[in-house]
């Protein structure tokens, strides 16, 4: 973000005063929005630019008819934040900001929080931390506040970069500020999508402030996005022609795609799905039904030949071919139409074990979830390659990685604080493939490539809002999906990606009361209402209002 808006300040057009005053604009807006008769508002800012924004939004408040209050700092060493705090100084007074001044101004219809943005940088202590923790509402007092507070870009406290509030044990506390309405600037921030961001910010709303041509490199004087934004976002502009045009620009009518007149079965791909003893057969099963819903043109289960008449109900357009052991896969593999395999729903260790070298030996793309992560976890990451996808949960990522884990839970003292981003880029670098972190905030993120310096591109999709998904068997059916788009063609990441999303809008189409059998039925509904076309990546220059927020591949 601080790059973008070096950028922009840098090309002359716009100045720091104006973005600041953008971005007043746009929070004082919203909550004209949301509270359309003028009342009585309390501000309270902090030492920085987000407490800059904070005297904006006063300002605009206060000429619409609103009686505003301001609580503030002695120090504001930013001149942006000096200037607008001045500018204030015409209109109203400044109180300090201290618990006591805000237990006076409990008359306020809302409270507006512009203490701390993305500039915090250790955690709030004294009497700022006091006043936080009261209105986060661990002495009772949460509720009445979480319902009137609006957050200028973030609850302050929150660290942008992880999610996490800084000098918290990870995970809700019950300290935490949470608001009703949270508006950012130009782009959500990993922090308002991981971990306890989704809970603590309530709606957000992302405001354009007019930065996208800085983001995207039009705005620059050679074209190029800034440095620091292409090692942060590497893949942020996805319509910037270097990413195969099947996976970005008509991702959608790909995926749709019709059989052409000479194309067969075999054009979209054959994947394979490795079953597991007599008994556990259903997981493999959901994997292959969701495998042949993604498009996979051709679908074989292989359980053991003990196990295969486990397999002969339906789904008819399933294939059965038993596979006894590693060298009958590695014979079976020999056949090139062979696109993809799934090996971990329902395996057994044991089993899972055995196979697992032949399916790293075929180079072929794969997706290993389960207990094939079980087996992997056993022997190491040795023989995998850039074309495996690796789906974990978060019990089987701490198996795997389990420094990284243990890095993740704890206590951050200081921002940017290590992130489900930064674990899932390190697991990724560590074993050569991409690797899928489930969960309410999945984090996907590929190898980085050899070039020194490269970062590995990273996803986050939110989903917050499909509680109902993280039922039993919804991650084989996402093994499923995965190893079809691979066995179709995609890159790893883009198939990880993609199938994340549309197991997400099947189950989000599909509503609560979701088992995993419904989700490959749900998928077709999904596939057949997609748009033709990608709605356009430029943003309107209005507010973008996204609520449930699904980023899509913008880091
Ligand atoms: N990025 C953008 O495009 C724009 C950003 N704006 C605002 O600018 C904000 C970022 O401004 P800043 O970088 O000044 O950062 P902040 O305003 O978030 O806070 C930084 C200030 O707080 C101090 N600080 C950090 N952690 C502290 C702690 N634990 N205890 C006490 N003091 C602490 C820092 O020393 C610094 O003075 C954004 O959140 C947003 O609200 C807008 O004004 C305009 C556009
Ligand atoms: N709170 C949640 N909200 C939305 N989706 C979730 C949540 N928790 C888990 N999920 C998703 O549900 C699926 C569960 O997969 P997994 O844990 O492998 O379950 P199983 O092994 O039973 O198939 C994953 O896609 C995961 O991302
Ligand atoms: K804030």
């Amino acid at each position: 973000m601080r790059a973008i808006e070096a950028a922009a300040i840098d090309s002359g057009t716009v100045s720091g005063l104006d973005l600041m005053e953008r971005a007043g604009a746009a929070v004082a807006g919203q909550i004209r929005l949301r509270w359309p008769r003028a009342g009585t508002a309390t501000v309270l800012c902090g030492p920085g630019n987000n407490g800059g924004d904070g005297f904006v939004i006063a300002g605009h408040l206060a000429r619409a008819g609103w009686r505003v209050r301001v609580l503030g700092m002695d120090s504001t060493p930013g001149a942006d934040a000096a200037e607008m705090k001045r500018r204030w100084r015409e209109i109203g007074p400044i109180l300090p900001l201290s618990l006591s001044d805000l237990h006076r101004a409990r008359d306020s219809d809302v409270f507006v929080d512009a203490i701390f943005g993305t500039g915090l940088t250790r955690p709030v202590q004294g009497e700022i931390d006091a006043l936080l923790r009261h209105m986060g509402g661990s002495d009772g007092d949460g509720a009445f506040y979480r319902s009137r507070l609006v957050a200028v870009d973030c609850p302050s406290g929150l660290c942008m970069d992880s999610g996490a509030f800084l000098g918290r044990p990870r995970g809700p506390h019950p300290d935490d500020l949470r608001v009703a309405l949270t508006v950012a600037f130009d782009s959500p921030k990993p922090g308002h999508l991981l971990e306890r961001g989704p809970d603590c910010c309530g709606r957000l709303v992302i405001a354009d402030i007019g930065l996208h041509p800085w983001r995207t490199g039009i705005g620059t004087k050679d074209g190029r996005r800034p440095a620091d934004l292409s090692a942060i976002w590497p893949e942020f502009d996805i319509e910037d022609g270097r990413r195969p045009p099947d996976a970005t620009r008509d991702r959608n009518a790909w995926l749709t795609k019709r059989h052409s007149v000479e194309g067969h079965k075999f054009h979209h791909g054959h994947a394979l799905i490795l079953a597991g003893g007599l008994g556990q057969g259903g997981a493999a099963r959901l994997a292959a039904r969701a495998a042949l819903r993604i498009g996979a043109g051709l679908v074989t289960i292989c359980p053991p030949k003990s196990a295969l008449i486990e397999h002969l109900g339906p789904p008819d357009a399933l294939m059965r071919r038993p596979v006894e052991d590693a060298n009958a896969l590695a014979d079976l593999l020999q056949d090139r139409r062979i696109g993809a395999v799934g090996l971990g729903p329902g395996c057994g260790v044991d089993r899972a074990g055995d196979l697992l070298p032949a399916v790293l030996d075929s180079g072929r793309p794969c997706v290993l979830d389960a207990d094939a992560l079980t087996a992997l976890a056993a022997r190491g990451f040795k023989g995998l390659h850039g074309n495996c996808v690796l789906t974990p949960h978060a019990g089987e990522f701490a198996r795997l990685f389990p420094d990284l884990a243990r890095q993740l839970e704890t206590v951050p003292q200081s921002g940017p604080a290590w992130s489900r981003l930064d674990a899932v880029r390190a697991a990724a670098a560590r074993s050569g493939a991409t690797v899928l972190l489930k969960g309410a905030d999945t984090v996907i993120a590929r190898p980085p490539r050899d070039e020194p310096d490269a970062q590995g591109q990273a996803v986050i999709h939110s989903a917050t809002d499909i509680p109902w998904l993280a039922t039993a068997g919804a991650g084989d059916v996402l093994t499923g999906i995965i190893a079809g788009l691979l066995a179709r063609g995609l890159p790893p990441c883009d198939a990880a990606s993609i199938g994340v999303l549309m197991h997400a809008r099947a189950a989000r189409r599909f509503g609560p009361g979701l088992t995993a059998d419904d989700l490959p039925q749900s998928l077709a509904a999904v596939l057949r209402d997609l748009p033709r076309r990608d709605s356009p990546r430029t943003r309107p220059a209005a507010l973008l209002e996204a609520r449930p927020l699904r980023v899509w591949r913008n880091w």
